[in-house]
């Protein structure tokens, strides 16, 4: 988490005593620690979310220092805003490793920010210097100032680059330094986008993992104690298996688990005493359509399942039928099923509200198919990647993105949250005043 300490909630920062000082000062910092971070590679390219490599043997160490340059570069383009930055692995083999960035709101970088990362990452080590000092300049024209064992060398890599950015060198809040840096630890990816999101706009939520825990549980909790919701697996609580993929989701689980009481149990597999996302997570799943592996499994009609990748920002839900067979409810599935239980909810409301869905290109033509004519829902195509469908669901008032493989959500707008309330307020207003005659017949 990265962000321009003091001043935070100040729109426009002061303007540093003088940007050239500032520019030459940072420079200075940041490339002499970067001698320490060498760069291995010839051109490496800006991937979906970010960039990926093997992280053994330090391959990703100095993309690690670079993207720590550019996170304090992006805070301090948003007026010192806390920006997070995610080391992860994600779905892919342990010895890889990725990093990503995400935007003050909870978003993923914006694209037009992608060249600019690619070029702080690539520009020769000889270089550096001369290229930091155009982007800051080029910044400071346009918006700048005006306006599991890898991973722990990996992140302090990242502090190292805000750190860099520190000209005075010390984590006191200085108006010249760029950033500071705080280490949130092992977290999921949807917890630091959720708690970058609080960081900046607390209307949101509480910034922390306790914060974010008791949001999510507390409206499952209360949407749960408005249905009677069945048990799953024989009698007993409602209960959810989940094969984590040895990744950190099972941490998430865990602070989560308490708060759900009686309403759903989870029992979680795969939380870590293997190998990450070695033949479980949700993209074995998904790809080899068949249950995942790991101590202990076994798999009987009538339990839930739900698979998470080594970040836990995907999901795939799967059962075990009558017959003893696999069955999938992949990311198309999961959508098709938000939006017709959404749809109508909306319709018995009797609210006007513009539902749509995106998809991408991979996703099942059956399931557009169904969205479209059986369930009057607008589809949307849109390239592979979380940004791409984020930005296109917000178009609609009320947004689900899938992709097939288990990255998604529902976005609400404004617009749909005040109608949705409205009704609400006014439904509770005729309820009152019926109840209130019968109060009085009772009297
Ligand atoms: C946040 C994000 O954009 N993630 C991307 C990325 O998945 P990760 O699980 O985050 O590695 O690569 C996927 C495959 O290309 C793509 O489907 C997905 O959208």
């Amino acid at each position: 988490l990265t962000q321009q300490s003091h001043n935070r909630n100040s729109a426009v920062l002061p303007p540093p005593a003088s940007v050239d000082a500032l520019v030459n000062s940072v420079c200075q910092t940041a490339c002499s620690g970067a001698y320490r971070h060498p760069q291995l590679h010839g051109h490496v390219a800006y991937g979906t979310a970010g960039f990926r490599m093997r992280a053994d043997a330090g391959q990703m160490d100095y993309i690690m220092f670079r993207m720590g340059v550019l996170a304090a570069l992006r805070s301090r383009s948003l007026h010192g805003q806390a920006v997070g930055v995610m080391v992860t692995a994600s779905h892919n083999p342990e010895h890889d490793n990725g990093v990503k960035l995400v935007e003050p709101n909870g978003d993923m970088l914006p694209v037009e920010w992608e060249p600019i990362a690619s070029g702080l990452v690539n520009a020769l080590d000889t270089e550096l210097r001369n290229h930091l000092h155009v982007l800051l300049s080029t910044l400071h024209d346009s918006e700048f100032i005006t306006t599991a064992q890898f991973v722990a060398s990996l992140a302090e890599a990242v502090a190292a680059g805000v750190r860099a950015c520190n000209p005075a060198g010390t984590d006191e809040a200085d108006d010249e330094q760029l950033a500071v840096a705080e280490q949130l630890g092992v977290l999921t990816t949807p917890q630091l986008h959720y708690i970058v999101a609080c960081t900046n706009n607390p209307a949101y939520g509480r910034p922390s993992l306790s914060g974010y825990a008791e949001k999510l549980a507390g409206a499952f909790v209360r949407l749960a104690e408005r249905r009677s919701l069945k048990g799953g697996g024989g009698a007993g609580p409602r209960s959810v298996h989940i094969d984590a993929a040895n990744g950190v989701g099972a941490g998430a689980l865990a602070q989560l688990a308490p708060l759900l009481g009686e309403h759903l149990r989870l029992v979680v597999h795969n939380s870590g005493d293997g190998e990450l996302n070695y033949r479980c997570g949700a993209d074995f799943v998904k790809v080899q359509m068949r249950f995942p592996e790991g101590r202990g499994l076994q798999f009987e009609p009538g339990q839930r399942w739900a698979s998470f990748d080594g970040d836990a920002d995907r999901i795939i839900y799967f059962y075990c039928d009558s017959e003893g067979q696999f069955q999938m409810l992949d990311g198309d599935k999961q959508a098709a099923l938000l939006a017709a239980y959404l749809i109508g909810r909306i319709r018995a409301a009797g609210l006007n509200l513009n539902t749509g869905l995106v998809q991408t290109a991979y996703a099942n033509a059956e399931s557009t198919r169904y969205l479209a004519e059986q369930l009057g829902v607008a589809v949307a195509c849109v390239p592979t990647g979380v940004k791409h469908l984020h930005k296109r669901a917000k178009d609609f008032d009320i947004g689900v993105y899938f992709e097939a493989n288990g990255h998604g959500t529902v976005l609400f707008s404004d617009r749909a949250r005040s109608a949705i309330l409205a009704v609400a307020a006014t439904v509770r207003a005729r309820l009152a005043r019926k109840l209130k005659r019968l109060e009085n017949c009772a009297w």
